[in-house]
């Protein structure tokens, strides 16, 4: 275990009658770092957070945290609040009695807790609303009392299971923010269950992709977007071309793959090639595929297409285009580095990238 690693995975399984919802699963959260945890419906995310939570015991395996195993250890002796979608506030109770319940659980006398609170009520700009009650807060507004609940008693670590799925996406937006900002001035370690993407590229340090009670992936939002591991990365990501083919010829700085398609080049260093005969995948970010209106001459890597459609997200659009075979390729660019190609449905056009932008995922 590394010195500034606070929680650690050892071979952890949980499962569910005979359901294994978690297969062996082997990671550390480093101190102070913004986790955070993504993957399909139902492919483990809430239930890894709530073995760190102790609301689900492991069935093998142990889970440390700063060095001590805590499997047994219930929730109430763990320093683990979480804040839900849901978020369980106390309806019973104002916002300024709800941010001050975990203090009074610890025997907090009154005068500090109502400091404590307060300070968290402002920083959270919630303190004009310290005596209504939760019923008369907006889904933004009930989301920072809810931060403000768990923070209040300083702890080490705040897990965070979809806060902000049930928010409006400009709110959702500002809430990031906050959140990111909270975590980096606190320097308290989060780790952050969502299905979304976005939130998790944007928020985290580091980001872990599950599928199927695995882990697929770990790695900062740069190395995974630039490198996914596994075709499943790669196709959950959604900003890779991904081809699968027979290895014609590989060494350790190139390998050329026979897809149905035509034979395509990857260039790099590759520690493990692949084998001739064996089926590799190979994936090109959308963003390092081309687009021209003439076959590029004297390039590797170059498909015939047709456009099929386009699709504009702000600054950028993507068009996606088929191979005479079928193959799906998308194009990502911006406005002004499409503008002059005709992108009409049905043009045939040429898209192509470079053998150094291929990237060789794990297994086929
Ligand atoms: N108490 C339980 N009993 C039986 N099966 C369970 C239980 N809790 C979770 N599961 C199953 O374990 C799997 C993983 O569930 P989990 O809630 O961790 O998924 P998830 O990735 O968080 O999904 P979602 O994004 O939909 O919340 C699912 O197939 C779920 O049905």
């Amino acid at each position: 275990m590394q010195r500034d690693t606070l929680v650690s995975f050892e071979g952890v399984v949980k499962s569910f009658g005979t359901f294994v919802a978690v297969q062996k699963m082997d990671f550390e959260i480093k101190k102070g770092e913004f986790l955070a945890i993504m993957g399909s419906s139902g492919c483990g995310k809430t239930t890894t957070l709530r073995m760190l939570a102790g609301l689900e015991a492991p069935t093998e395996g142990t889970i440390r945290l700063s060095g001590k195993p805590i499997n047994h250890l219930p929730t109430w002796q763990r320093d683990t609040p979480m804040v839900w979608q849901s978020l369980a506030l106390f309806p019973f109770l104002n916002v300024r009695e709800n941010v001050e319940f975990a203090l009074k659980m610890r025997g907090v006398g009154k005068a500090e807790r109502r400091r404590r609170a307060e300070q968290w009520l402002d920083r959270m700009q919630i303190m004009e609303f310290a005596d209504r009650n939760i019923a008369q807060l907006s889904g933004g507004q009930r989301q920072r009392v809810a931060l403000a609940r768990s923070l209040v008693v300083e702890p080490e670590i705040l897990l965070l299971d979809e806060p902000l799925s049930a928010l409006d996406a400009a709110l959702k937006v500002r809430m990031q923010s906050v959140l990111k900002n909270l975590q980096r001035e606190t320097g308290i370690t989060f780790v952050y269950v969502t299905h979304s993407q976005s939130e998790a590229f944007s928020m985290a340090d580091r980001v872990v992709i599950m599928s199927r009670g695995v882990i697929e992936q770990i790695g900062t939002p740069q190395e995974i977007y630039g490198a996914p591991r596994t075709r499943f990365v790669a196709d959950f990501l959604g900003s890779s071309n991904i081809f699968s083919g027979k290895v014609l010829k590989a060494t350790t700085s190139a390998i050329e793959v026979e897809t149905p398609d035509g034979p395509l080049t990857l260039t790099g260093q590759l520690a493990a090639p692949p084998r001739a005969g064996e089926t590799a995948t190979i994936t090109v970010l959308d963003t390092k595929t081309h687009l021209s209106v003439t076959r590029p001459a004297g390039q590797t890597n170059v498909l015939p297409v047709r456009v099929i459609g386009e699709e504009f997200v702000g600054a950028t659009a993507t068009v996606y285009l088929e191979t005479g075979k079928g193959q799906e390729i998308r194009v990502q660019k911006s406005h002004d580095e499409l503008a002059g190609l005709p992108l009409d449905i049905g043009q045939e056009l040429f898209a192509h990238w470079s053998p150094a932008d291929g990237h060789l995922v794990a297994g086929a």
